[in-house]
């Protein structure tokens, strides 16, 4: 591996998550192909792509939930697969999409799964630890909860309870699958409002997938627009919201004409 281009230094970082030479393809279909992508500090993205573009894909790649095809992932300027699990989880949180395989635990017991890459193998849950889930349960309005099975949350509760076990967990990378998945209009904002302030009080960066353009409008500074790969040289588009979220793009992206409206609050975009 050539790590000469992202040798730490201090006035250029290296990125706190970065592809290298990344070639992605499932099901006969490849989504990118020798791909270079770098989160940097404080940076918010968002993947936008039609059902079955491969964004949850990509996102399982870029946690090292599944093997590229070819090239590799670094996080903070350590391949991924070369790290141990729970050094992993330290630095890196995902959003599943599904969460299924849950098993059964009251709130709090899963609030605090998010301190687990945190403490010592033998260790038990500390005061302080049940003190910063109870916190982040008060972030997403679960506190009344936390002694409920979680399978007696509705769809909304239980995403806001994994968002408040990643804002438990703390990472430096966060990787969310459709944050807004089941959430109300109110909590789609407030949530992910929390979730940003967050990441950037710590200096980490997120990169979520999103149905939703005003979400990604209003949220995101950076975009990766899911077009297909191809032998020509097509492929994802990486750059600035402001760039990319054009009625042009959008439409090439969901093969449906899509208007952006100006509006005293911003653009706005609505299906036509
Ligand atoms: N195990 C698999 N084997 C073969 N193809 C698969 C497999 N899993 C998913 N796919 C296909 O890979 C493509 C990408 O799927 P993916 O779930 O990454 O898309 P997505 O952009 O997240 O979609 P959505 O917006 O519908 O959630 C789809 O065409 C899907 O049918």
């Amino acid at each position: 591996m050539n790590c000469d281009k992202i040798l730490p230094n201090r006035e250029n970082p290296p990125p706190l998550l970065a592809s290298h030479n990344l070639t992605v393809s499932i099901g006969g279909k490849t989504l990118c192909r020798n791909w270079q992508l770098q989160l940097k500090s404080g940076e918010i993205w968002g993947i936008l792509g039609g059902n079955g573009a491969g964004k949850t894909t990509l996102l399982h790649t870029l946690a090292g939930l599944r093997k590229a095809d070819q090239g590799e992932v670094l996080l903070q300027n350590r391949p991924l697969e070369r790290l141990k699990d729970r050094e992993r989880a330290q630095q890196l949180g995902f959003l599943l999409q599904d969460d299924s395989t849950a098993f059964p635990a009251t709130v709090l017991e899963t609030a605090l799964q998010g301190r687990h890459p945190h403490m010592g193998h033998f260790s038990w849950e500390s005061s302080e630890d049940e003190a910063i889930a109870m916190a982040a349960l008060k972030q997403v309005g679960l506190t009344d909860y936390c002694q409920r099975n979680i399978d007696q949350l509705s769809g909304g509760e239980r995403q806001r309870l994994k968002i408040a076990t990643l804002l438990v967990q703390q990472p430096k990378v966060w990787l969310l699958d459709e944050p807004a998945n089941h959430l109300d209009l109110h909590h789609q904002v407030s949530l992910l409002e929390q979730l940003i302030g967050s990441v950037k009080a710590h200096s980490g960066t997120l990169l979520m997938s999103l149905h939703d353009l005003n979400l990604a409008q209003r949220f995101c500074d950076k975009l990766i627009l899911l077009f297909p790969a191809d032998e020509k040289g097509n492929g994802p588009e990486v750059g600035d919201k402001v760039e990319l979220l054009t009625e042009e793009n959008l439409q090439r992206l969901y093969q449906h004409p899509i208007r952006r409206l100006t509006t005293e609050a911003g653009p706005v975009f609505i299906p036509a």
